[in-house]
């Protein structure tokens, strides 16, 4: 019993240890020491990563270290990546919610953490741990929305681009400043940028440092909505019900909705069509494929 018990747990582990290197894009092999960057950022502590788990199958993941504008602090990274650990094991999730505490998203990673490892091997290092985690978070199950009050700069702006949508709160302003920090964005934030607005208008953000509120954000496509409250609770609230129309029915139809969208997203068209009929194999003669088959509803 208890060696079936070891045996179990020792699956579950490998299986997830593989399912984190298929997901992510650095390992080893391209020089990328995982543990050696950890144990850097853990030197560099203050504020947290603050997940919640709804009913509703939606999760709200807070930034929180409003002294400094919900900077990253070296431990936010690193509890960055345990909480989208816990979001990959949640079978119930639906949607994500990433909003900022004290009505304002973000302000990049913190600059006493930037001045402290401006050395070519942490920032690689960095680099390459901040896109493995924000690739993953990408790549969710979860239909994920930023929630941008305030300020989204720098690395706060490159965050948004890893949700699906970005709804915004009237006199928020995402802004992609590294050019002035003598950077470009590093968390893949450049690369994802240029799939949602396409080069010419990337090009126009980043080497301008531009500052796009909402109205600018959704003629480029960056935004889907200015909510009506600028409110912390409010604005959560009304992102909430937003959100719900995606997330509305059963969680397996719904990751499958979100699974479809990034294999197409992502991946050369023959591929993404294999993955949808895989995908298609998991709800076909579901349980909420086969109960709408008995109601026979009409899309009126
Ligand atoms: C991945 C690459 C990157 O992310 S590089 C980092 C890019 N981000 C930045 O350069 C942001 C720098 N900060 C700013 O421009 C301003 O603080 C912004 C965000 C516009 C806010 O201005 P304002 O509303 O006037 O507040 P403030 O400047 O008084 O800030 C409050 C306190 O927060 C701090 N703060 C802010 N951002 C950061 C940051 N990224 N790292 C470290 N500290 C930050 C400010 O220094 C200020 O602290 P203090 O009150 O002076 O002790």
């Amino acid at each position: 019993m208890a060696l079936a018990l070891w045996k179990n747990f020792l699956q579950i582990t490998l299986k997830r240890i593989l399912q984190q290197r298929r997901l992510s894009l650095y390992n080893g092999a391209h020089g990328y020491d995982e543990e050696l960057i950890k144990k850097k950022l853990q030197q560099f502590s203050g504020g947290s990563i603050n997940l919640s788990k709804e009913d509703n199958g939606i999760a709200i993941l807070t930034l929180n270290n409003p002294k400094l504008m919900n900077a990253f602090t070296g431990t936010m990274m690193v509890e960055l990546q345990e909480r989208v650990t816990e979001l990959e094991n949640w079978k119930d999730g639906k949607g994500l919610i990433i909003h900022g505490a004290g009505n304002t998203f973000c302000s990049g990673s913190d600059l006493n953490v930037v001045k402290e490892i401006s050395n070519s091997q942490d920032g690689m290092n960095m680099c390459m741990f901040m896109q493995n985690t924000l690739t993953r978070l990408m790549r969710l199950p979860l239909i994920s929305v930023a929630l941008v009050q305030g300020k989204a700069f720098g690395g706060g702006a490159e965050l948004t681009t890893a949700c699906d949508f970005r709804l915004m709160t009237p006199g928020s302003e995402i802004r992609f400043v590294h050019k002035h920090m003598g950077l470009v964005p590093g968390w893949g934030g450049g690369a994802r940028l240029v799939r949602i607005v396409g080069s010419g208008a990337a090009l126009q953000l980043l080497g301008g440092a531009a500052r796009v509120g909402p109205e600018r954000a959704l003629g480029l496509g960056l935004a889907e909505l200015t909510l009506p409250s600028a409110e912390e609770a409010r604005a959560l609230g009304e992102a909430r019900a937003w959100l719900s129309q995606y997330t509305d029915g059963p969680a397996d139809v719904v990751r499958a909705v979100k699974k479809v969208v990034a294999a197409g997203r992502e991946l050369p068209l023959e591929d993404a069509l294999r993955t949808e009929k895989e995908i298609f194999g998991t709800v076909w003669g579901g349980p909420a494929n086969l109960q709408a088959l008995v109601r026979r509803p009409k899309h009126k």
